[in-house]
């Protein structure tokens, strides 16, 4: 996998984390940042799957996207020979690469209802780039619709401050973000008065890109420890605390970035919003509750290191979750771009969803 530096023009129109060209698909390397800018170029099903397990993109809207461009990336460089089996590979092994972000298999399943019409590789290149593209284009879209309808849930009139935790900007999805969209016209519309960021340990996804995604617009950014969260909290200046998801369930149950949990428990605790901005492509209408959520446990390292120093034992043991749940009880309101869902319940969701 080669590695080409970013350009500052390219840069320069907005953060993105992923570029698509037809026959190759650039990522950017976000286990590098905020230090350095690298893009990883893909040509195969497999590289794509090997950057999400290892988190060169991460984000569930942005691992369902990727993860459809690297269908379109197997058909585009199939042997020729069964080219049908190869395609059905590339999906097995992106559908094999992380377990809870829904998007990743509402994303596969899109891209295999297309493959199943195909009747020759010459057409199944052509209808997988084109879906491909679509549900990029199409998740930006949403994360703008998203931005909107939150903005008028919360009515607000004057400028105020939000908690928001892990990354959920450009970096996460096909651009603009879900819970950093919403940070994001909040910003534009002037009634943004400061982002409190949890650096949302262990693998720092929000001091390492939010605050650099935020730095990028020019948004005001306070940088803070996760267990200062209830301090934060505690002292009243903070209306919403605005998170995304992973995998919401029929119920109306959020999966999403360990620490997701206990924010929303010290949000009720201090009458604080908690709101949740997800795409559609986020829902799973086929698990009832949170409790049938596969939840991904990754590598020791991610907490016994940063970036290869030892910051505890060699030897000590570690539990290592990178998702909690959740429950709906807890969340006041769910922003999707077909609608908005409050007090989130089995009823609400299959108003929305059914
Ligand atoms: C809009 S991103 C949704 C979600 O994905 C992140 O997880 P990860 O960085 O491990 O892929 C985090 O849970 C975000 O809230």
């Amino acid at each position: 996998m080669s590695r080409t530096p970013v350009s500052a023009r390219e840069r320069s129109v907005g953060t993105v984390a992923m570029r698509w060209h037809g026959g190759s698909l650039e990522l950017l390397d976000q286990r590098l940042l905020p230090d350095e800018e690298h893009w990883i170029t893909l040509e195969g099903a497999s590289g794509v799957a090997q950057c999400i397990r290892e988190m060169v993109v991460r984000g569930a809207p942005a691992i369902g996207i990727s993860a459809a461009y690297g269908v379109a990336l197997a058909a585009r460089h199939a042997g020729g020979g069964d080219w049908k089996a190869e395609i059905k590979q590339a999906i097995r092994e992106l559908a094999a690469s992380r377990p809870t972000a829904v998007n990743l298999f509402w994303a596969l399943q899109k891209m295999e209802q297309e493959f199943a019409g195909c009747h020759s590789l010459d057409e199944a290149v052509k209808r997988l780039a084109k879906v491909a593209v679509q549900i990029h284009e199409e998740d930006l879209a949403a994360n703008l619709a998203m931005a909107d309808n939150a903005l008028a849930h919360m009515a607000a009139e004057k400028p105020f401050s939000v908690l928001t935790h892990c990354n959920t900007g450009a970096l996460a999805t096909g651009g603009y973000g879900t819970a950093l969209g919403v940070i994001r016209r909040l910003h534009e519309k002037k009634l943004l008065k400061d982002v409190f960021a949890d650096e949302t340990r262990p693998w720092l996804q929000g001091s390492r890109l939010t605050a650099w995604e935020l730095a990028q617009d020019g948004i005001p950014v306070t940088l803070n420890a996760d267990g200062a969260a209830a301090s934060i909290l505690a002292a009243g200046n903070v209306r919403w605390v605005i998170v995304g998801a992973d995998r919401i369930t029929a119920n109306g149950d959020v999966a999403n970035k360990i620490g997701t949990y206990s924010l929303a428990v010290l949000a009720r605790h201090h009458k604080v919003g908690f709101m949740v901005v997800a795409p559609s492509s986020t829902v799973d209408m086929a698990l009832a509750s949170g409790k049938d959520i596969p939840i991904e446990e990754r590598e020791g390292t991610e907490l016994r290191q940063i970036r290869g120093v030892s910051i505890a034992p060699a030897g000590a043991k570690v539990f290592n979750p990178v998702f909690d749940v959740t429950p709906a009880s807890l969340i006041d309101v769910i922003v999707t771009e077909k609608g908005i869902v409050s007090t989130p319940n089995v009823t609400g969701m299959k108003s929305l969803f059914s």
